[in-house]
């Protein structure tokens, strides 16, 4: 018998290569994401082997942190926040290549004292001169870090340098094309990465292989047996300590635009013709050309917004989102958001796309569900026999996996019909997740594999997908038409309302 451990699906592709000894800058050193998320996706890697020893890190913020200040903080991150430190020697050895440099974005001598430190780390490292540069810092930071780093000519090596951006890029279509001009000034394309932390999920590159590795499911991927789509991320949390980020964000920005759009593009795009990063991004950028909100006339149709009212999450009783610290008492900023797109051309001519994210939502869940046309003509007349519509549903998390849900005959003499699902679930067959994204993008970044990441014309043309939306919705207005939604339930009314117009309903989750 095979037991788990031995199941050879669990093992995976072994890593062939090492990237180069590399140092990794990370602007907002002391910030949550570079303690939460990156260094233990670092230190993970390393501990898997697949980084160098001399892998290094530099931290960069205005705190005046020593070496072993930022060192401790670090390690903090890594007991709390991923599997821990393991081995107290492979600590002793990671933490040896972690420095902290303290500096403003804003101030040109920062990076004069960053770059003659970089250059005394290398030596003492053996880097060999590869620096990949992280901004983990609020989106307004973006432009000045990189036309600083394009002065102090710490980009000019396009063979040796990489520029890593987190998102959002940009707040709306001319501030990413105005950050997408600085970039190109200072560097080329092949140096940049675009992180969206959505393409670093396993599940969401499995909507890859699962279209493209199985003959069976893409000759019913079009409009002949698709009746819709429906694509939804649901967070059960609030903003939490964000306010001061996610008040000039908000759910369009922060989720819809990318992770939404990126997950959106690899279910609806065609079939690339090789699996590299230019043939994937290019079929990507298409699709995203071809789509539309579905009624430029009347908007309302299309794109419904709303915000989180006080409610219950898990039997506790929770503030609305006007209430949380930091949110302007009168914010129209929107922490739900349902989108219908549609695209045209032949694949998809007539097939809407749902879209909807939301904060305070009942269940954290993410989701792709495709749900297919009716029969064409049933053979069978009795109520006890109204076959629902099959539906295929990605779940990308949580209980990663994929079903499929049809109807059958329930046992006995009568002719009744129920649904079932056919289940594949990731857990019970690979046994443990693989991970968090940021571990799969780091490496691949400093792999100089860009497939994960996003190019400016995709991100360009996703902004331009939401513009209708994002200008209608900032227009001022009074304060009291926010549309409201009770944390802990599935948003405001007219999301519901969006789909029974069509005749259908959000999937139950
Ligand atoms: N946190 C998360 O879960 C996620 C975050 N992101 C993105 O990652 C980025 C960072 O987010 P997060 O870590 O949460 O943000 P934080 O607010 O926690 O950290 C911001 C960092 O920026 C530094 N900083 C601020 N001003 C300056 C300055 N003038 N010069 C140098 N450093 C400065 C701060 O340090 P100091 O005050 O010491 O200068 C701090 O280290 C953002 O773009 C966000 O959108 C994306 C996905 C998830
Ligand atoms: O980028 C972001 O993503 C998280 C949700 O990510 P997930 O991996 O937990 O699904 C979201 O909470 C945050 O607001 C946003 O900035």
């Amino acid at each position: 018998m095979v037991t788990l451990l031995e199941n050879p699906l669990r093992i995976g592709l072994q890593q062939q290569q090492l990237p180069e000894p590399t140092i990794v800058v990370f602007f907002g050193a002391s910030g949550d994401l570079t303690k939460r998320k990156l260094v233990p996706a670092l230190y993970k890697l390393r501990k898997e082997r697949k980084l160098p020893p001399e892998i290094t890190i530099v931290g960069v913020a205005r705190r005046e942190w020593s070496h072993e200040h930022f060192r401790e903080q670090m390690r903090e991150g890594i007991e709390e926040f991923s599997d821990g430190i393991g081995s107290e020697e492979l600590w002793e050895e990671f933490s040896q290549g972690l420095f902290y440099c303290p500096g403003n974005i804003d101030n040109e001598m920062s990076y004069q004292k960053l770059k003659a430190f970089l250059s005394e780390v290398d030596e003492q490292r053996n880097t060999r001169g590869n620096r990949m540069f992280y901004l983990s810092v609020a989106p307004r930071f973006f432009p000045e870090a990189i036309r600083q780093l394009g002065a102090a000519e710490m980009l000019h090596d396009s063979s040796k340098t990489r520029l890593v951006i987190e998102k959002p890029f940009g707040r709306d279509l001319s501030s990413a094309q105005a950050l997408n001009r600085i970039v190109n000034q200072v560097c080329r394309e092949e140096q940049v990465y675009r992180i969206d932390h959505y393409l670093g999920k396993e599940t969401v590159q499995n909507l890859l292989l699962f279209r493209f590795a199985n003959a069976i499911f893409e000759p019913l991927w079009n409009r002949q047996y698709i009746d819709h789509i429906q694509i939804t991320v649901a967070e059960t949390v609030g903003v939490e300590d964000r306010a001061g980020y996610y008040e000039h964000s908000g759910a369009l920005r922060d989720m819809l635009q990318n992770h939404l759009m990126q997950v959106f593009a690899l279910t609806a795009m065609e079939p690339p013709n090789a699996l590299d990063a230019d043939a994937i991004r290019s079929e990507k950028m298409k699709v995203i050309q071809a789509t539309h909100l579905a009624d430029l006339h009347h908007l309302e149709n299309c794109a419904v917004r709303g915000q989180y009212g006080e409610g219950w999450m898990k039997g506790k009783p929770v503030q609305g989102y006007r209430k949380e610290d930091g949110v302007d008492p009168e914010s129209m900023n929107p922490t739900f958001v349902a989108m219908k797109f549609e695209i045209d051309n032949w694949r998809w001519q007539g097939v809407p796309f749902y879209l909807r994210t939301g904060k305070r939502m009942p269940k954290k869940v993410s989701e792709v569900s495709i749900h297919f046309r009716s029969v064409p003509h049933t053979i069978f007349q009795s109520a006890a026999m109204q076959a629902s519509p099959n539906v295929l549903t990605l779940r990308l998390q949580p209980n990663e996996g994929v079903s499929l849900k049809f109807e059958v005959k329930m046992p006995g003499g009568n002719l009744r019909s129920r649904s079932v699902d056919m289940d594949f679930a990731y857990g019970s067959v690979f046994g443990k997740s693989s991970g968090d994204a940021y571990d799969r993008l780091l490496l691949d970044c400093m792999m100089g594999d860009q497939t994960l990441f996003t190019r400016s014309d995709e991100v360009e043309a996703a902004w331009r997908l939401v513009t209708p939306a994002l200008m209608a919705w900032e227009t001022p207005t009074d304060p009291s038409k926010m549309p409201t939604y009770e944390a802990g339930t599935w948003a405001p009314r007219a999301a519901e309302e969006m789909l029974e117009r069509d005749g259908r309903k959000w999937r139950r989750l």
